[in-house]
Order: C-alpha cells, then structure tokens, then sequence
C-alpha cells in the first residue's frame, strides 16, 4: 500500500490587502480586499511504505504547507490526499494515531514540566497501554541517550537535547509515517549526525516511511533515495538524488601540480578526442575539466604517462551548488540542464 499519495493536491490564502495611508485604513475597516496567494499548484506525487524521501525547495517554496496539508493541519483548496488510506483533515482520530510530527521550529512537548510527564500526557492522547508505553520508551531513550534528561523541564534542555526528546515524542505511538519539517535546524553537527543515524535505523528495522523538508542538503544525502524539489508551489524534480546530481552536474575538475613548467598546448595535445577542456592556473598548475562521458582512469593514465606529476586532487561538484543552480533555473528539467551546461562551460576553459 502507498504510505501517501497525493493528486493535484492545491493551497490558496486568502491574504487581506493593506491600503495606504490613513484614508486606506478606514477604507479597510470597511471593505476588506484580498489577496490570493498559491502556495501549492496542484502537485501530484506518490511513496511507497519505508521510502526516505527528501522534500526540498527555497524559502516559500510551500513545503510546510505541503506537510500541514499532509497532517490534517491544514484542509486544501482542491485535490485529494490520502495518507495511509485516510483523508487527513476528515479522519483526524483514526489518523493521528498512525503518523508522527516534528516541526523544528515548533515544539510538542510542554515547556515547563519535565520531559517524562510530557511523554506520560502523550500516551493518554495517543492511548498507548503502559506495557507498551514503557516498552518503547526505554528503548527510544536508550537509542537517543536522553537517560538523564527525562526529569529536566523542557526549557531547560539545550536545542540538540530538545530535538532529541522532540523526536522520542513523535515515535510513542509506534507511527508507520513520521513527517519531519527541518528536524535539523540550528544544530551542530554531532546531534545532526546523530539524529541521522537514529533515522536511518528506524527506517532499516520498524519500516518507517520518512517525509523530510530540509534546507541541509547533507541530510537528504545521508538519508534519502529520492527527493521532491518544488518551486513556487510546483514540483520541478521528483527522483533518484544520484540521477539529479549526474544530470546536473557540470563533470569533474582534476587539478594536477607537475614538477616542471608543463604547456597547455602539451596537455591539449595529450588529451584530444578524450572531451576534456584544460585551464592553466601557472607554469606549475593546471585544471582538467571532464565530462560524465569521459573515463577518469583513462583520462589520468593518459596525463600522468606523458608529464611528470607532483600532487593530483579529484573535485566532484557537491550537491549544495546543484541545487542552488536549479534553484537559480527554476527548472529542474533535462532542457534547463543543458542550457546551464552551455552557459557554464566556456568558463571553465
Ligand atoms: N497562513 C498563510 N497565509 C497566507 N499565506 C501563507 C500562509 N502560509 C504560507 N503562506 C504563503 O505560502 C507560500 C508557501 O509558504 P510555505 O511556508 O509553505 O513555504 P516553505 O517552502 O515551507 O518555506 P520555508 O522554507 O521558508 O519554511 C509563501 O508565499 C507563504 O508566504
């Protein structure tokens, strides 16, 4: 069964205009206008159960109105929505009780009682049986290392302590579906790490089917097989990330240093017919760009049999300046692709 699906799936606001001055004031108190604003164009998408999918898009993109449509938060304009077989905003009772929220910016957890009544009000509202509750808490509190945190009033627990108790929170209830919107935000990069190991084992041993909005695209590496990426309220991608980053990514840079004064037209002529494009920095240094077409062991062998080389290093485009890219084009599409590629290349010559 799919864990979500989604079909032509739409968000409109009704945003009140403000008019100026003093006069626009009193006009407003007594003819309102409006404005509309989609936030969610009719999208359509589907997850299997146990899939990590990463849902990604710059600020306003609509990603957190996706998510509160997808928990029932929030009712859409149009379109359908079924989340394990329910109708989120129409089947609240029967629904809840199957999915987990984290929102990073929001907590669920009450600020001034300790952690552990916190997670003993969740239980009455998610009614968990205690052996069950017990259960499941000692081993959430195990796997996130909370032991000593559990009697501490949540405002006094330190941001990466808060999103650990968040998580413990979302997962009581045994949920097949965890929403995460920026679970990671604000933290250092040793409770991001963990909290990403912590992830990828939920998902490996109960299943659980992960929708994850981040603006850390280092997450979505760590955990996600696919990713959505939308653009002012419409999906421009919806793949594998490793097809998102072979389709957009400009090739390889490999920066040689020789021991003697080498010439470009040398390197030129070594390397023609192999697609490669060189860059000379000094009479030392040199830059090889490739294609994904172009074979980095032939290209090597080539280079290093004909010159003498002192220190090589390999650069791959990282994920952050791919999507930036995309991001930048609007379009994730293999046509927008391209258009990037011809504007890039004559640079790197
Ligand atoms: N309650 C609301 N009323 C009016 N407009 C809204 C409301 N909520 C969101 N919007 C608008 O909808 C659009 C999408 O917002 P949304 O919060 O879903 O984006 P996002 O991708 O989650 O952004 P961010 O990364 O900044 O959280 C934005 O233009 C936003 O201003």
């Amino acid at each position: 069964m799919l864990a979500i699906d989604v079909k032509d799936l739409r968000k409109q606001f009704k945003v009140q205009k403000n008019r100026e001055g003093l006069s626009g004031a009193l006009k407003d108190l007594f003819k309102r206008e409006y404005n509309e604003v989609r936030a969610v164009k009719d999208i359509s998408f589907q997850i299997p159960q146990g899939e990590i999918c990463g849902y990604i898009g710059e600020n306003g993109a609509g990603k957190s109105t996706t998510i509160k449509m997808l928990t029932g938060i929030l009712v859409p304009t149009s379109g359908d929505i079924r989340v394990n077989g329910y109708i989120p905003y129409k089947d609240r009772e029967k629904f809840v009780g199957n999915i987990g929220v984290v929102f990073g910016q929001r907590s669920q957890l009450w600020w001034d009682i300790g952690v552990i009544e916190s997670f003993r009000l969740l239980r009455k509202v998610y009614g968990v049986s205690e052996q069950d509750f017990r259960r499941r808490l000692d081993q959430l509190v195990e796997r996130l290392d909370l032991g000593d945190l559990l009697n501490r009033p949540v405002r006094k627990l330190s941001l990466g302590q808060r999103m650990r108790c968040e998580l413990v929170a979302s997962l009581l209830h045994n949920p097949s579906i965890l929403f995460l919107d920026e679970p990671t935000i604000g933290l250092d990069i040793v409770v991001k790490t963990a909290i990403r190991e912590f992830l990828q084992e939920l998902n490996r041993e109960e299943g659980t089917t992960i929708l994850l909005t981040t603006h850390d695209l280092q997450d979505i590496e760590a955990l996600c097989s696919r990713v959505i990426m939308l653009d002012d309220g419409r999906i421009i991608y919806d793949g594998g990330l490793d097809e998102l980053k072979n389709r957009w990514s400009r090739g390889r840079e490999i920066q040689f240093q020789f021991t003697s004064h080498t010439p470009l037209a040398k390197l030129e002529q070594l390397t023609a017919g192999l697609g490669v494009t060189w860059k000379q920095e000094s009479d030392l240094n040199a830059t090889m760009w490739l294609p994904h077409t172009t074979n980095v062991s032939d290209a090597l062998s080539i280079v290093t049999g004909g010159t003498a080389i002192r220190d090589i290093k390999i650069i791959e485009t990282n994920t952050d300046e791919i999507v930036r890219e995309i991001y930048r084009s609007g379009s994730a599409s293999a046509s927008a692709a391209a258009t990037l590629l011809r504007e890039e290349e004559p640079a790197l010559r």
